[in-house]
Order: C-alpha cells, then sequence, then structure tokens
C-alpha cells in the first residue's frame, strides 16, 4: 500500500469502501470491488506497480471508463484497479503520415473530434464514444456502427506501447502500413481484453474524412422484410458506413425515453448511412431507397443536414441505456453471424425469446451481422435467470451453427468465458492458455477473464 502511493502519490489513491465500489462495475450486471484504486500518471509508474504486483503478488486489473459489456474490467477476488484515465494526452495527429499517437486514458468522442478539426477521420465509434476510452477500445477490440465499411479498432492499431505482466515496457509495431517484423504482437494485444499487457500508448491509422454523408431511416411493417432488405442491400454492391436494424420493442424503448416521433407500430426500422463523395452518396442512397421500397418499406425518411442526422444517431446511441429500463439486470449479447445469415438469425432470435418467454429486443450493426439481442431480466429472479441461462447458450449455439462467432466487438470477458470451446475448440483454447502462462507466468494481469 505504502509503495503503491509512494509510486503514484497519495492523491492518485482511493481507499475508501464507497470509493472503492465505484470501481466494481462496467456495463454488465458483474460487479467485484478492488482492495484500491491506483491511478497512474504515466507508463513508468504503471511498470512500477506491475513490478510490485509480481513480488508482492497481487492481481492487477486494468480500467478505463467502465462501459464494457462482457465483464472484461471487473475485478475478480482481491487486487488493485489499475484505473488508466489520468493519462489521457493526445501527443501527436500526424496529416503527413495520417496517424495519431494517444494515451489509453483519451476519450474516443474527444478523439474523433480533434482528428475531425484536421479533416481526418478515426472510424471505431462504439456508441459509448462520449465516455468509453481509446485504451479500453484497444483492449476489447471495440467495433460500433461504422464497422460495417471500415472495420473496427484492430484495423487501425499500427503500433503500442504496452506494459508487460512482469512490469517491462514494450513497443510494438509502429508507425508505418507495412510493418511485418517478428510475430503481430500490436494484433495479439488489441482484444487481449487485459490479460497480456496493459496498454499504455497507441498509434493509430487515420483516413481523410468522408466529404458527404447522407443517413436514411427505413420503416418496415415486418421484421423478416427489414432483414431481407438489409442482404439485398449488400447484394446489390452498395456499402452503406452503416446498416442498424432495430426491431419493435427496441423502437418502442427509444421512444419512450428519448421521444423523436419513430412509429410505434413498426416490426422494424433500418438506419443507414452512406459516405463518400458528393455523387457517390447520392448514387448510393437511391439505390438504397429502391431496394428498400422493392422489399415492402412503408417509409423512408432521408436527413442530410449534419443536425438531423445527428438526432437520428443520438437515438441510436440511447438504445442500450433505453431498454435497459424494461428490467432491471440487462444481458446483451453480440454474437455475430455471416451478413447473408441475418435473416435465419432474426428467426432463430425470435424463437429463442419465444421458447423462453422473454423480454428480447434485437437491435444492432445488421450489415456486418453483429446483432446485439438483448435480455432483460431480473438477476434476482431464479427461476427466470434459469431460463435466461438456457436461451444465452441457445443464442451462442445458433451463431455458430450459422458459421458465426461468439462476440463481435465487446469481447469474452467473464460473461462468454463459459462459451468459448464451443468456438475454438479444445486446441485453440489450449492455444491462448500456453500465451497467457508464458507471458504472465504469476498470472497478475486481468486474472479470471477470457478463460
Ligand atoms: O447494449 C448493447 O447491447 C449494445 C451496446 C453497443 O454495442 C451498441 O451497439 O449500442
Ligand atoms: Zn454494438
Amino acid at each position: 500500500m505504502k509503495q503503491i502511493k509512494d509510486i503514484v502519490g497519495a492523491e492518485n489513491v482511493l481507499e475508501s469502501r464507497e470509493e472503492r465500489i465505484c470501481y466494481s462495475y462496467d456495463g454488465t450486471f458483474q460487479r467485484g470491488v478492488p482492495d484500491l484504486v491506483v491511478f497512474p500518471g504515466d507508463t513508468r509508474a504503471v511498470a512500477r506497480i506491475v513490478q510490485l504486483a509480481n513480488e508482492k503478488k497481487f492481481p492487477v486489473f486494468p480500467r478505463g471508463a467502465g462501459t464494457g459489456l462482457s465483464g472484461g474490467s471487473i475485478p475478480i477476488g482481491t487486487g488493485v484497479a489499475l484505473v488508466l484515465t489520468r493519462m489521457n494526452q493526445i501527443k501527436e495527429i500526424s496529416l503527413e503520415d495520417m496517424l495519431a499517437v494517444v494515451e489509453p486514458g483519451v476519450v474516443t468522442g474527444v478523439f474523433h473530434q480533434e482528428v475531425e478539426k484536421l479533416g481526418l477521420f478515426y472510424p471505431p465509434d462504439p456508441a459509448s464514444l462520449a465516455t468509453c476510452t481509446m485504451g479500453g477500445n484497444v483492449a476489447e477490440n471495440a467495433g460500433g456502427p461504422r464497422a460495417f465499411k471500415y472495420g473496427v479498432t484492430k484495423d487501425y492499431v499500427l503500433g503500442l506501447e504496452v506494459v508487460t505482466p512482469r512490469g517491462e515496457i514494450m513497443r510494438t509495431g509502429g508507425r508505418t502500413v507495412k510493418n511485418v517484423t517478428g510475430y503481430d504482437l500490436t494484433r495479439l494485444l488489441t482484444g487481449s481484453e487485459g490479460t497480456l499487457g496493459i496498454i499504455t500508448e497507441i498509434t493509430l491509422r487515420l483516413l481523410p474524412k468522408p466529404k458527404e454523408k447522407r443517413t436514411a431511416l427505413v420503416v418496415f411493417d415486418r421484421l423478416a422484410e427489414a432483414a431481407a432488405a438489409i442482404t439485398a442491400i449488400i447484394a446489390h454492391g452498395v456499402i452503406p458506413g452503416t446498416l442498424e436494424l432495430m426491431d419493435n420493442i427496441t423502437i418502442r424503448c427509444v421512444e419512450k425515453h428519448h421521444p423523436m416521433g419513430l412509429p410505434l407500430d413498426a416490426e422494424a426500422i433500418l438506419l443507414i448511412e452512406v459516405d463518400g463523395g458528393k455523387s457517390q452518396v447520392e448514387e448510393d442512397i437511391q439505390a438504397i431507397e429502391r431496394i428498400c421500397r422493392e422489399e415492402n418499406c412503408r417509409e423512408i425518411q432521408v436527413a442530410s443536414l449534419a443536425q438531423d442526422r445527428e438526432k437520428l444517431w443520438k437515438a441510436r446511441r440511447a438504445v442500450s441505456s433505453a431498454v435497459v429500463q424494461l428490467n432491471p439486470t440487462k444481458i446483451s449479447e453480440d454474437a455475430t453471424v455471416p451478413r447473408s445469415k441475418i435473416p435465419e438469425m432474426v428467426r432463430r432470435l425470435r424463437e429463442i425469446a419465444a421458447k423462453y418467454n422473454l423480454h428480447m429486443p434485437v437491435f444492432g450493426h445488421a450489415g456486418d451481422g453483429n446483432l446485439h439481442p438483448n435480455i432483460l431480466t431480473d438477476k434476482n429472479n431464479q427461476e427466470e435467470m434459469e431460463r435466461v441461462e438456457k436461451a444465452v447458450a441457445e443464442i451462442f449455439q445458433a451463431a455458430l451453427d450459422l458459421r458465426g462467432t461468439l462476440s463481435g466487438e465487446h469481447g469474452i470477458g467473464i460473461m462468454k468465458k463459459p462459451y468459448l470451446a464451443w468456438e475454438l475448440g479444445d486446441a485453440g483454447l489450449n492455444y491462448l492458455q500456453v500465451i497467457k502462462q508464458a507471458v504472465d507466468p504469476n498470472n497478475i494481469l486481468n486474472p479470471g477473464k477470457i478463460f
């Protein structure tokens, strides 16, 4: 304790139970109160804490803003929560090299604004972007609506500085787009959920900011028709920046908590944004309108003004907090299927909700097959929780049957641990465990996560 205070300063340590409880949660219903909360101010301090942890054998749970949806940052058992929000400098934005260098505590939405001021663009846009941090985004390999066209966080990480589980400071990758030197440690660490290293600096690839955008809100009477429109748009060769779906329960929750005139009787809404040059966006939006009409949509509204588009996105980003009002315990899934399987997955999800008699709004990044079936329940209702558990297992089974994955963007954390071998098989799971054991023999960094 005294040694930790010597490293970071007493003012950067929280000890009281009330304060520690504030760092016991993330965006899931999981809880774990750390023994101590520590806010290091630089990489050397992080390294010294990890060295001390190896000496004294206490676990370290790295953490950003705590918006994760798989329990990745929840302390398990005893240990120190290492909060990286003090390290929040944008160190560089280079127009010539089209890259940026940031500390892990930079808020994603702030980073977006800063690069866009210079005519640049950083696509990953998790819905929590107003609060989540870049370090957490890299650790969990976050996605968001724009992943459909632009990919997820790993597609933008050029290099990292990390503190290894033994407390060394290591650099991976660098400032070049091409780099094939040795194993790709940047990719290994991106999405490693705080188990293989603590990210202390990130070098990110940037793009030119798209010149034009159009956003269409398309209303469907039938969910199956919306699902068919999604596959038809993609098959036509149009790649929108985003292609989001909200089902009827989601629409009603959003409308109740953020009224904006969405039709309460519609079975589904698609929120489709195209971006690029002026003539391209016009051509794409016309093709999308035509396809949606062919698939029997009820109505299409197209917004081109930034403030109108932002209104639509505000409603979309509010979905997560709107659906949670249905019931106190929210279980958010991000099982993902190949795009062509979206209609089939939507059908299976509806069957699972009906079979187990559960509130299950479905929304998400339909364009890349990444739906978010949410189960709204009450963790104190034991009988219902048993049904929930079975439903969750069937959701994952359905995704894997359709040759999808357990997690498109939220990570494994605690929530999906029991299912990992279903996707990876014993050999795959063993491979991960061997890597973890080799780099973190004392099991210091974020123990109990992923496996
Ligand atoms: O709450 C959720 O299920 C999803 C959260 C986030 O990934 C989103 O897409 O809004
Ligand atoms: Zn999402």
